[in-house]
């Protein structure tokens, strides 16, 4: 639970426009991280207000300061997956529903809008900062939970969503018609599992179909493939922002995979390459991730969206950036180079 003077006063914060944040909230090549932690809850509020969802489906601010504030409690903090990742998927999609006017030009509703808001938000809800298929090697709680049905950590994240909408004075969605909650909540639902990132590589070849022969809005499906594509775009866009400010997301990462590493050859498992800091040699690895997943996303949001191409053109100056260090590393001969050194 949260504390009721902790509400009332980011509920009282007058969270005005988003420009008290930062000049620069809604360019591209803003870092939302950049903004003091102890700003991120009301800077989250700012954001529902400034793109009307507020207003529009007669949100209770209290209650959007209650949810916010227990969102930010049902992370846990490993070095990536923690609020400060959750706030910057959310801040992402802020900036694609605002700068490339998704609501305006009726590619997407209200109430897709706000469902993607708020998935991004909680899509990552009591990450441990392991893998899908390390809960099933651990036999942890939550693979024999949601094994079965694949997208065992995003089913979590989407359990412990539905979990904090229903505490008492936590449900932003409590005064929408029944028919809209019921949609609101399957699409929340569809829009967490698709950040499996299985999932997105599974659809790849749909998704360039739709982006080469336009997305049709009429089509339910398209509508589904690009709620899908937006919500990867927002979790990769560390990505996408300037050099060391990606660099350092990165680091994080792999921060995480190593942790899972050692804990795979505790178990006696082999780690793979990408979680064995005795092996990875990560920009290489870095290379790989851009060319085969994150590079391909903003290339199709690019195509997608014009407005989008800075985007990709940002994320194609760091995957360089990554190829100039995998040289200068193989110059001073990288294998006795402690691979997260390469970070420093
Ligand atoms: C969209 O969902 C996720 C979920 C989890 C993570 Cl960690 C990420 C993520 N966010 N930033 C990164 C960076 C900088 N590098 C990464 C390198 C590899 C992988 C990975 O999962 N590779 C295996 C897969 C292809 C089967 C993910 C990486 N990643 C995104
Ligand atoms: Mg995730
Ligand atoms: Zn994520």
């Amino acid at each position: 639970q949260v504390s009721r003077e902790e509400t009332d006063q980011l509920c009282a914060e007058n969270t005005g426009s988003v420009a008290r944040y930062s000049s620069s909230f809604t360019a591209w090549e803003y870092f939302p991280r950049d903004l003091e932690e102890r700003r991120w809850p009301a800077a989250v509020l700012a954001m529902y207000e400034d793109l009307g969802l507020v207003h529009r489906f007669g949100i209770e601010r209290s209650t959007l300061a209650r949810f916010v504030l227990m969102v930010r409690k049902g992370y846990r903090d490993p070095p990536y997956h923690n609020f400060s990742h959750a706030y910057s998927v959310a801040h992402f999609a802020y900036l694609m529903l605002k700068n490339l006017q998704l609501v305006e030009s009726r590619c997407l509703d209200d109430l897709e809008s706000l469902s993607l808001l708020t998935a991004c938000l909680c899509h990552d809800l009591d990450h441990r900062g392991t893998t899908n298929s390390f809960q099933v090697a651990s036999r942890s709680v939550l693979a024999s939970l949601y094994s079965s049905e694949g997208s065992v950590m995003e089913q979590h994240h989407f359990a412990q969503s539905v979990c904090i909408l229903n505490t008492d004075g936590c449900n932003i969605l409590s005064e929408l018609p029944p028919k809209d909650y019921t949609q609101c909540l399957d699409m929340v639902r569809g829009m967490i599992l698709a950040t499996d990132l299985s999932r997105h590589l599974s659809i790849m070849t749909e998704l360039e179909a739709m982006a080469s022969g336009g997305y049709r809005s009429c089509e339910p499906r398209h509508r589904r493939l690009l709620h899908s594509l937006l919500m990867t775009a927002a979790d990769l866009s560390d990505q996408t922002k300037r050099w060391l400010s990606s660099k350092k997301a990165a680091k994080l990462v792999y921060r995480e995979f190593f942790s899972q590493g050692d804990m795979e050859k505790q178990m006696g498992n082999d780690p793979s390459e990408m979680m064995d800091r005795e092996r990875a040699f990560i920009p290489k690895l870095q290379i790989q991730f851009l060319d085969d997943i994150a590079l391909p996303v903003y290339s199709l949001m690019g195509s997608l969206f014009p407005a989008c191409e800075e985007v990709y053109a940002q994320t194609k100056a760091n995957r360089r950036c990554w190829q100039r260090m995998a040289d200068i590393c193989s110059r001073r001969n990288a294998t006795n180079v402690q691979s997260i050194d390469v970070f420093d």
